[in-house]
Parts: C-alpha cells; structure tokens; sequence
C-alpha cells in the first residue's frame, strides 16, 4: 500500500499565529517591532534558522545574531506551540480513513522534530503516524529530497504520495521523484502554477479520493 507522507506547517496545522506570537515574544524581549501574520507566513517554509534570518533581514539586524535569535525564538516557540494552532477541517476524518485503507502515513517537515512531536501530539494527531523527520533530523533540509527518502525509508519504502503547502514540498517532491498533492490554504510563496503538482487539495475531506486516484 502506498505510504502518504505530509508536511506540518501549512498543510495538517495551520501553526503561523503561533509562530508570529513566539517570533513577537522576542521582537518585544530585543526591542524590536512586532512583525504582522503575513510578514511572518512570508518567511515559514525554509525551517526556523531561515525564519530568523529573513526576521533578522527584515529589521537590520546583524547576520550574526541569527544563531542566538533562532535559538531564543525556539525556546519561544516550545513554550507555546499549541495555543492559536488549528488543525485545518477534515485532517482528523481524512487521516482515520486513509488509515483504515491501510496506508503507511508519516510526516516530513522542515519544523524542528522536538517541536513537530509535541504539537501533533497536542492535537491528538500522533497515532496516525509511523515516523516523524523534521528539520534538523537529517543532515540537509527539504527542498533537498534527502528527508523525504529518509521518511519513506523509515516506512520499508521506496515510493510514496507527498501532501504539502508550498513551494519547498512541491520541490522536495520532484527532487525524490515522487507524486505531489498540493494543499492550497497554507503558506505558498509562488503562483502555484508555477509547480509541478500531481493534484490539487483544497478540501481536506477530498484526500481519500485524491489518493485512491493517483494510485488506481
Ligand atoms: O518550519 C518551517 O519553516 C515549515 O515547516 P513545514 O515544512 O512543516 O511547512
Ligand atoms: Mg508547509
């Protein structure tokens, strides 16, 4: 049965309010402006240490500081992961159901495992998942596909189908040459016709029939 792996950010959970309110925490700690929710989702995709560094850029501030805001912003975050988040409508039906059709499921995102553990388990998503590579699991990030092949390694697999929200899954998909379903209420950067997309999800209760099609 083919494994159906999904990103976190943009795609299960829509986590960006909770970003933003750990990225303001230090904002206010250091001094600076709080940032608005779509400055921030317009730097979420690349992993929390790009986060920072578009965060750092965005203000003036020194390169050299991005270690020790990522670090603090982290702390931030880990403190509070699970108080503006929502899972998007039908997540929960449409995972119960792909796993009774007896698909292996897992997660790849570019969040930090740590964090990615706790907030799935906060919203009871957890069990539906065999394995979970987040950003710093690996020894590269996506869009490299070398995440991606970890996780449907984990699984016994050489194949799978990937859910994702942006531009960074679209490419991590095609780099591991594996089918893409693209999630459109996330966090996307680019004109999604400018992806290579397999099929488009824009109901999350469609995702049983979208995955029974790929794979007819
Ligand atoms: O942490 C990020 O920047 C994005 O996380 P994601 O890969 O789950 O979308
Ligand atoms: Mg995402």
């Amino acid at each position: 049965m083919t494994p159906i792996i999904f990103d976190l950010d943009g795609t299960l959970l829509n986590s960006a309010p909770d970003i933003q309110a750990a990225v303001n925490r230090l904002m206010g700690e250091i001094g600076q402006e709080p940032l608005d929710l779509a400055t921030v989702i317009s730097f979420i995709g690349n992993g929390i240490g790009v986060l920072c560094a578009r965060v750092a850029e965005h203000h003036g501030l020194s390169a050299a500081d991005v270690p020790d805001l990522t670090a603090r912003l982290l702390a931030h975050y880990n403190a509070e992961p699970a108080t503006l988040t929502h899972a998007y409508p039908g997540v929960f039906e449409a995972l119960s159901e792909l796993r009774t059709r007896g698909h292996p499921m897992a997660v790849c995102t570019n969040k930090p495992e740590a964090p990615a553990r706790k907030v799935l388990a906060t919203f009871g998503l957890d069990t539906f998942f065999e394995t979970v590579v987040g950003g710093d699991t690996c020894a590269t990030r996506k869009p490299d596909a070398g995440p991606l092949r970890e996780t449907m390694a984990r699984l016994g697999h050489t194949d799978c189908i990937y859910v994702g929200d942006s531009e960074v899954d679209a490419e991590t998909a095609k780099a591991a040459g594996v089918p893409f379903v693209f999630f459109t209420h996330g966090y996307c950067h680019v004109p999604p016709a400018t992806l290579t997309i397999h099929a488009t999800l824009t109901d999350w209760t469609d995702l049983p029939g979208i995955v029974a099609e790929l794979t007819a």
